[in-house]
């Protein structure tokens, strides 16, 4: 296993009256690519958080580009890209794709300095890299739900991260916008050879596609190659009767953001 970019160790974090995530040990190598999954409050966005250095562990040790997660400094969190929840991103901004991508340019400018024509040109090379540079004149708010997600991808890609963070980058989409995010995600990771996390609730669009599955409920309840992860008796622990196992799916029954 090459030199882990991500790295806890025995770490546990929480809010004030809750433990999110207990006693977690796990080594990502460079380059990996790495699908996040559990059930509803499992700790899965906390991960994310964790990992974007925005929580210090209550106990144990979490490492992200061999610095302690509570010292990640800026240009170190402008090597982490990160894509949140649909929701949590003002979708009617009123900017053009090209300068919601530039956004992404942001970290590695510092404060204070302009973009310059080569920050334009990284933009337009990430916004490529989507399918979406013809539409960098459009406004943000005038694209589809699935071309949306295309741009919040090339923003991330903007800061020409080497870790890509992606809370459920496929809710809310229609079926054929979902498997061509994944489809595009999974080119930029071989492409590209960026460490990637992705948290779904889709473990059947991912399952092969990622190198390896991580099963949270807190816990760590699994990590492996997601044949070794999704077996019945594993998932029916952490999920119960939320989910189905049919022939060759499986199905979670339980109405995740509603609740
Ligand atoms: N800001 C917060 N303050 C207090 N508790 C929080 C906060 N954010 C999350 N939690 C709690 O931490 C636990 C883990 O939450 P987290 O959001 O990481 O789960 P998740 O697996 O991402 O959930 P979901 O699938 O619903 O998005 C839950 O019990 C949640 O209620």
């Amino acid at each position: 296993m090459s030199h882990p970019i991500i790295r806890f160790d025995h770490a546990t974090f929480g809010f004030l009256g809750t433990i999110a995530l207990e006693d977690i040990s796990l080594s990502i190598p460079e380059s990996e690519f790495v699908g996040v999954i559990g059930p509803n409050g499992s700790g899965k966005t906390t991960l994310c958080r964790a990992v974007l250095g925005l929580m210090a562990p209550l106990s144990g040790t979490l490492r992200v580009l061999d610095c302690a997660c509570e010292e990640l400094r800026c240009h170190h969190r402008a090597l982490i890209g990160y894509l949140p929840q649909k929701g949590m991103l003002d979708r009617n901004f009123p900017v053009t794709v090209l300068e919601a991508v530039m956004m992404g340019r942001y970290g590695a400018l510092g404060l204070f300095r302009r973009p310059s024509g080569k920050d334009r040109d990284i933009a337009r090379q990430a916004l490529t890299q989507v399918g979406m540079d013809h539409h960098r004149d459009s406004a943000l708010g005038a694209l589809s739900g699935g071309q949306q997600q295309r741009v919040f991808i090339a923003r991330a890609l903007a800061q020409q991260p080497r870790i890509l963070l992606l809370d459920e980058p496929t809710t809310g989409l229609d079926l054929t916008a979902q498997h061509s995010v994944v489809e595009l995600i999974q080119q930029l990771h071989q492409q590209l050879k960026l460490t990637i996390l992705m948290i779904t609730h889709d473990i059947n669009m991912i399952r092969s596609r990622v190198d390896r599955l991580v099963l949270l409920k807190t816990k760590l309840f699994a990590a492996g190659p997601p044949h070794e992860v999704l077996q019945p008796d594993i998932l029916s622990q952490v999920y119960g009767k939320e989910l189905v196992i049919t022939d060759k799916d499986f199905v979670i029954v339980e109405d995740y953001h509603h609740h």
